[in-house]
Formats: C-alpha cells, sequence, structure tokens
C-alpha cells in the first residue's frame, strides 16, 4: 500500500490542487514529474492576475513592490521608466547568500515548492515565468543555492534570488552532475533567459518555499527514522533479554495518546513469539527498554500534527502582495512569515533527537556486561585466546554516543532567535530555514546512530542466541535478523565498520526495510 498521499500517475500537477509531502519528496528524486496545469480554466486564472496587474500599472496604481522600493524602502517611489528594471534589482542584491550548496534532492524540492505557491494563482505573475520554473524542473537544471541567509520572513529571499538569477540566465547551476553557467545551460536546450514582469521577482523570493522543501524531505526521513528505531528497539529487548510485556495492550489502553499506542503495538508485533522474552531476574527494565513507547511515541504523535502544518504552507499563497485576479484586488500582507514550519521543524529535531538518544542509551545497556544480562563485553564475537585482542563494537558505542550529543546540541530553538533586521521593517522573523538545516542534520546524525544500532542489533541478536539457543523470534523480527546476517558479517575479529555504516545509511535513506505496513 502507498502511504496516504502517494499518487499513482508520473506526473504532479501543479496547478493549485492539494499537494502532499510525498507529491515533493519524489519530485525530488525525480520518481516522478513536474507539470504545470493545463486546462483553460487554470491558464485563463494565471493570464487574469497578471493582467490586472498591467492595467492597474498602467491606471497609475500604487503596488508596493512594484512601484515602491522593497521592504522598509516601500516610501520610495520608483520613476515609471525604471518599473520594468525593479524585479532584476531584488534578486541582484540578494546574492549574499553562503554556506553549503542545496543538495540536488533539496534544490529539486525548493522548485516544487515554489511553482506550488506560485500555482494557487494569486501571485500576479505570467505564465512564461511558471513555463520556466517548470522547464527547470522537467530538464533537472538545478540552481547553486546557498543554504544561509534567510532569517525566514520576507520569506527565504536570499536563496531564492538564486532561483530567480536562474531563470533569468544569472549565475550558476548543476546540470547532469557539473557545476556550469545558467546561461550556457539555459541555451544548450532552447530556453531563453527571463525578463521577469513587474512584481515577479517577489513572486519568486518573498515566501518560504526553502524552509518548506527542507520540512518535506525532513518529514518524511523522520517518520522513517522512527519506525526504525521501533524495530531496534524490539531487537533490543529481546538481545538484552528484557521483558516484552512492558508493551501490553491493556496498559497501554490506560494511556490515550495513539502515537505511543502504535508504538507499543509495533513492538508487541514484533515481540510476540511463542517464548516471549521474560527476565526473570528483572521483572522491570530500565526506562529505554521500558519507555521506549513514551520517547517514540511523541514523535508518533507530532508527524501528523507536523504534516497538516508542512502541507498547508505547501499549498499557500506565501508571498506578498496578493494579486487576486477574481476580486481584483492587491492584497497586502505577510504570508512569507515561515512561522509554522520553524515551530514544526525545532519541534521535529527535537523529538528526533530524543529518539537519537533513546538508542545511545539501550547501546550502553548491551555492551555493558553489568547491565546485559550475560552478553560477552562490548557484545564482541571474539572467544577464547584470541577474545583478549578484539575490542567488539567499543568503537562503535563511542560513536554513539558523539553523534548522539551532536544530535542533541542542535536542538536549540532557532524560532526564539528572532532578531530585529532591514531597518526594523522585519523586526520579528521566523528563522524558520535555520530550523529546517538543523533538523536535517538532526537526521543525518539520527540516521548515523540508527545504522550503528543495526551493527549492534544484528551483533546482539546473534550472541543472545549462542548463550540462549531457545531464544524466539517473531517472524518481523526473523525476517529482518537473516537480513542484517546478509548485509553484516558477525563482528568477530576487530575490523573498521565506517564502509559498512555508509552502506547500510544509504539503505536507510532509500527506505530498504518495508516496516510495520499494513
Ligand atoms: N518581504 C518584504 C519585501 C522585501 C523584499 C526584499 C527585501 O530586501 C526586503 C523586504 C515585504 O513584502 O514587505
Amino acid at each position: 500500500m502507498s502511504p496516504p498521499g502517494i499518487k499513482s500517475e508520473r506526473a504532479v500537477r501543479f496547478d493549485g490542487s492539494r499537494l502532499a509531502i510525498e507529491d515533493v519528496s519524489s519530485l525530488s528524486r525525480r520518481e516522478r514529474e513536474a507539470e504545470l496545469g493545463t486546462t483553460s480554466d487554470f491558464r485563463q486564472r494565471i493570464t487574469r492576475g497578471a493582467e490586472f496587474l498591467d492595467r492597474l500599472l498602467a491606471e497609475d496604481g500604487n503596488i508596493y513592490g512594484v512601484t515602491t522600493g522593497y521592504g522598509d524602502s516601500c516610501t520610495v517611489s520608483i520613476p515609471p521608466d525604471l518599473v520594468a528594471e525593479l524585479p532584476h534589482h531584488l534578486y541582484a542584491y540578494h546574492g549574499i547568500g553562503a554556506g553549503r550548496f542545496l543538495t540536488p534532492e533539496e534544490t529539486r524540492a525548493v522548485l516544487a515548492t515554489r511553482l506550488a505557491s506560485l500555482t494557487q494563482g494569486v501571485s500576479g505573475v505570467g505564465l512564461g515565468l511558471l513555463t520556466q520554473l517548470e522547464q527547470l524542473m522537467r530538464l533537472d537544471i538545478l540552481p547553486l543555492i546557498p543554504a544561509e541567509g534567510s532569517v525566514g520572513a520576507s520569506g527565504d529571499l536570499t536563496p531564492l534570488s538564486y532561483v530567480a538569477a536562474v531563470l533569468c540566465g544569472e549565475r550558476e547551476v548543476w546540470h547532469r552532475g557539473e557545476k556550469r553557467p545558467a546561461a550556457e545551460v539555459l541555451a544548450q536546450h532552447g530556453l531563453k533567459p527571463l525578463k521577469l514582469r513587474p512584481k515577479e521577482g517577489l513572486a519568486i523570493m518573498n515566501g518560504t518555499s526553502v524552509m518548506t522543501a527542507l520540512a518535506c524531505l525532513a518529514w518524511e526521513r523522520a517518520e522513517y527514522v522512527s519506525r526504525l528505531a521501533t524495530r531496534l528497539t524490539a531487537f533490543n529487548v529481546v538481545a538484552s533479554a528484557g521483558n516484552a510485556h512492558h508493551f501490553d495492550e491493556a496498559l497501554f489502553a490506560l494511556k490515550p495518546h495513539v502515537g505511543q499506542q502504535r508504538v507499543a503495538a509495533r513492538l508487541r508485533q514484533d515481540l510476540a513469539s511463542e517464548r516471549p522474552s521474560r527476565n526473570e531476574q528483572r521483572l522491570q527494565d530500565r526506562y529505554s527498554l521500558r519507555c521506549a513507547p513514551h520517547v517514540m511515541g511523541v514523535l508518533e504523535d507530532a508527524l501528523p500534527f507536523f504534516r497538516a502544518q508542512i502541507e498547508n504552507e505547501l499549498n499557500s499563497a506565501n508571498d506578498n502582495p496578493l494579486i487576486d485576479p477574481d476580486s481584483e484586488r492587491v492584497l497586502h500582507g505577510g504570508h512569507f512569515y515561515g512561522g509554522h514550519i520553524a515551530f514544526a521543524m525545532d519541534g521535529l529535531k527535537n523529538a528526533v533527537a530524543n529518539v537519537a538518544d533513546l538508542l545511545d542509551r539501550q547501546l550502553a545497556l548491551l555492551v555493558d556486561t553489568r547491565y546485559n544480562h550475560g552478553l560477552p563485553s562490548n557484545l564482541s564475537g571474539s572467544t577464547g585466546p584470541r577474545a583478549a585482542i578484539n575490542h567488539g563494537l567499543k568503537a562503535v558505542q563511542i560513536s554513539v554516543s558523539a553523534w548522539t550529543a551532536e544530535a542533541l546540541k542542535q536542538t536549540m530553538p532557532a524560532s526564539v532567535f528572532s532578531r530585529s533586521t532591514e531597518c526594523h521593517n522585519q523586526d520579528k522573523v521566523s528563522m524558520g530555514t535555520i530550523a529546517a538545516r538543523d533538523c536535517l542534520r538532526v537526521l543525518e546524525l539520527t540516521e548515523q546512530v540508527v545504522a550503528a544500532m543495526l551493527i549492534a542489533a544484528r551483533q546482539g541478536v546473534t550472541l543472545r542466541r549462542r548463550i540462549a539457543q531457545e531464544t524466539g523470534l517473531s517472524p518481523s523480527l526473523a525476517s529482518m535478523q537473516a537480513d542484517l546476517e546478509q548485509r553484516i558479517p558477525l563482528v568477530v575479529e576487530d575490523r573498521a565498520l565506517d564502509k559498512e555504516l555508509q552502506v547500510l545509511l544509504g539503505a536507510i535513506r532509500a527506505r530498504e526495510w518495508r516496516l510495520y505496513e499494513a
């Protein structure tokens, strides 16, 4: 069954109909293709907006960002003969991004997210601009977008200036694995550089599309981390001879958090075997096992809430001013303010980092003979005289501690660091793009923890079976253990595990294990 939101057709249609996170993420992986709405209703609506704007201009209307300077400079009137040049100035002076470049996946998600906003049909842009954006996506011409320099209200002005510039044949792109001048690549495909119409610079840049695109990708990764962490917890209960009864259905019926109940149900499914594990010496496990549903349940319960916020932003008109082609009104406001995404990303990174910490605590118990109920120190697979020189997963645990600490350190909320900027026009801002970047970094570190835990789980279960042959595995754990045994040779003699870790990370990102799907 496809996750909710996944449509079966290959094209993702941009015509103002509602999009899901999965539409953006599948476009980011080039599994599907972007298609601009083709109906005459849609096209006429777009054209009406642009024509209304033209008429207003001809009638000497005073429109922010069209006949005025930008932001706090809105008190500056633009002489009519310079109005046409104004949009090009907007992306020119915002060419001050820095830091890493967004990855190709992230960049595709940004293009999709911006197109989703502009095709709401209230930005006053022409069909030419929408078509050029669609072409960038179809031909995979990816603006090089520096990740840093957005305060996340006034939208993602600076990073989106790189999209605007490329549409106009300026700055640089990634195309077929090469970094090249945008002008050259547009020419190669017979695309003419855009000449922006009045307001089109603002329409491209004055919105939340970078943070929202990153949020879509982060949400999907977090959702998979949640499933994997649940599976790993089940493995760790078995490996450490823990108690399956902590996840009892009647017990969880008494605490009605739906996501938490879902985690407990998944653990019950994974731990259901003819010989459910029960530690006779220790009736209650330590919290990292016993309270695992209470930690992962926070993430599970938060995910649907965050999905709603992210998808509302994705399906919003988030620039300013908005041009309503039906009522023929110009609406001046602040929809470029990314407060919801900022909050979602600050919250998501917190919930995900807590899962990394949970797994780190589980590993700390597994490698330590004082807590692991009979397993060898550091989960070493080596026996006999050679056991003395082998160190098992000692360094794996140290790395997991480092990655967890770094993930936890990233959880400082970004949204509370608003600062007044741009001559106090932007005196309260969201910092949503910083929150989204933090969240992706937390996910990267947490996925490393998860990859290491896959090694530990495979090792721990094998070693438990050495000492307790009767250890029963449920069908789901048995088949995943068999899969992991294929991927990860048992660690007996010390060896470098970094390459294996990278392969596992690739498998995590490709969602190679189907977990708890109906
Ligand atoms: N987001 C601002 C516009 C703006 C654009 C560019 C800037 O450099 C500054 C502000 C507004 O709509 O009010």
